[in-house]
Formats: C-alpha cells, structure tokens, sequence
C-alpha cells in the first residue's frame, strides 16, 4: 500500500477514511495475507495528523477526526494481516504511531529520515494509547525520555533503541520488507493472528474501554486557546521555513 496524499502525506480526514476503506478491502479478501504499507511521496512516509484538522475547526469536526484516528489505529495494529512499514522517509508523531503499530519495521538509512513522537516539541501531548504503543515498543526508560523531549530519532539511533528493527540502504527498503513478509508468511495464519491478538488485545483494549472519553478529552484539549496559539506558533514556523 503506497501512501500518496501530497505534499507530506499528513492524515486528514479524508485521507484516514481512504486508508480505512483501502484496508479494510484488503482484511475483507481472503487472498490477501499482508500488507506492506510504504509511501509515494518522496523523503516522506507521514508528516503525521493533519494540523489543519485541528487547528481552528469546530468540536464536532475535532470528534470526528479523532475518531478517524482512533479507527486507524485500532485496524492497523489489530490487523489479522502481516503488516510491514517500509519506512521510506521521515516519520513523526502520528507517521511515528502508523509506523509503530506494524508487526515490523525497515527504516530507510538516511539521516533524514527522523523517526518518534515528537508531540511535545509542538506545545501537545501524545494521548494514552501513542505513548502505551511506544512503551510497549521500546521500553519505559527510552519511552520516558523520548516523549518528553519530543525525539525525532535518525535511523542510526532509531534502530539502537528499537523502535525501529532494520535499517538498510534507501535501494533496498522494499526489498527487504518484502524479504522479510516471507518469513512472516512462513507462519500459519490463525497460530501468528492469535498470538498477535494475545499481545496486542490488552493495549488496544485500554482505548477501546474508553474512545467516547478519549474523544471529549481530545476535543477538550484541542479547543483551548493556549494548543490552539501552540499549534498556530508551528504552523506559522512551518510556512517560514519555506520563505
Ligand atoms: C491530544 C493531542 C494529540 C494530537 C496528536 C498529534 C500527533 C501528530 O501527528 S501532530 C503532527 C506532527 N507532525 C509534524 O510535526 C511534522 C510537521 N511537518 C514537518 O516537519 C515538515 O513539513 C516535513 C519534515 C514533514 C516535510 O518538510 P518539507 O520541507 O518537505 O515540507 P514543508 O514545506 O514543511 O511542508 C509542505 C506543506 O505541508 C504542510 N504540512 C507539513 N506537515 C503538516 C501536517 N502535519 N499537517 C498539515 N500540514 C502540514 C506545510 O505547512 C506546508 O504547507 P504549505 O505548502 O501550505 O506552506
């Protein structure tokens, strides 16, 4: 699956729903057996949530878009599919969770390509269930650190604290995920689906326990003046950087 929502491949709204729609196909046909997810947009795999989906939108747009995100999320990392990211550019926050809730990831080496939740960085703060996947990925210590000061980590750095698990040269990133599904593909179906489900059911139930209350905190937090200055003060640095 290549991702092509130009220029960053950032998730609005409409993007979400395309992916959605696209995997949930994909769950639907029994030829398929996994997927790796990559993206069309040179040097980047996700600029991550779409901005422009919470900055200066109304509470009932910021429930919806986050209910979007929720769904992604939960069909991503509870795919019965293989799912590999082949990471061919760089990665934050939202990019960074899409990344993390594959079964396997092959970072492309270039120092460029940044990987990490780096919410923080933006005057926001990664919900429970980013930070839990992130935990879960690389331990408490590392996860600790990273969140707080919003790590983007380079590949070199990505692959020593395992948030990634491969790093080869640009060349070879589809290559190898495609290597590495083989390997995955090699194991029976319903023993890997069930055991994917025995790790990952527990963290993905701590959402499901609470999306409507996930949601109303979300709209809550977006919808104060202070995020919306934050994200107002990153937009505007993005557009200077440019002139
Ligand atoms: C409880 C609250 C929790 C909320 C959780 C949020 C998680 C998130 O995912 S927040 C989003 C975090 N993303 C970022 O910090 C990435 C921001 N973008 C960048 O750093 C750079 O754009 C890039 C490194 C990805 C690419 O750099 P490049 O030089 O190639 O392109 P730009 O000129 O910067 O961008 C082109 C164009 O795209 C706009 N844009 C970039 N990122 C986003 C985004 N995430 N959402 C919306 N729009 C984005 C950027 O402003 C430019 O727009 P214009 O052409 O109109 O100026």
């Amino acid at each position: 699956m290549k991702m092509r929502n130009p220029p960053v491949n950032s998730l609005s709204l409409e993007f979400l729903t395309e992916l959605l729609i696209s995997l949930e196909k994909l769950e639907n046909d029994k030829t398929f057996r996994g997927i790796i997810i990559t993206s069309d947009c040179p040097g980047i795999f996700s600029a991550g949530l779409d901005l422009l989906e919470m900055y200066g939108r109304d509470p009932a747009h910021c429930a919806e878009y986050w209910k979007a995100v929720q769904e992604l999320w939960l069909r991503v990392y509870l795919s019965n599919l293989v799912v590999i990211g082949a990471i061919n550019g760089i990665s934050p926050a939202g990019g960074c969770l899409l990344s993390l809730s594959c079964d396997y990831r092959v970072l492309a080496n270039n120092p460029k390509y940044a990987i990490g939740l780096n919410e923080t960085l933006l005057g926001i703060i990664a919900p429970f269930w980013f930070k839990d996947v992130l935990v879960n990925t690389i331990g408490h210590r590392a996860a600790e650190r990273a969140l707080q000061l919003g790590f983007l980590f380079p590949p070199s750095d990505a692959l020593q604290v395992g948030i990634v698990d491969q790093v080869v040269p640009e060349d070879q990133v589809q290559s190898t995920a495609r290597s590495v599904m083989a390997q995955w593909l090699a194991i029976p179906d319903h023993a890997r689906q069930l055991t994917k489900n025995l790790v990952r059911k527990p963290t993905a139930d701590r959402l499901l326990q609470q999306r409507d209350a996930d949601i109303q905190n979300f709209v809550r937090f977006i919808s104060r003046d202070s995020i919306q200055k934050s994200l107002h003060v990153y937009l505007e640095k993005l557009k200077q950087k440019k002139g």
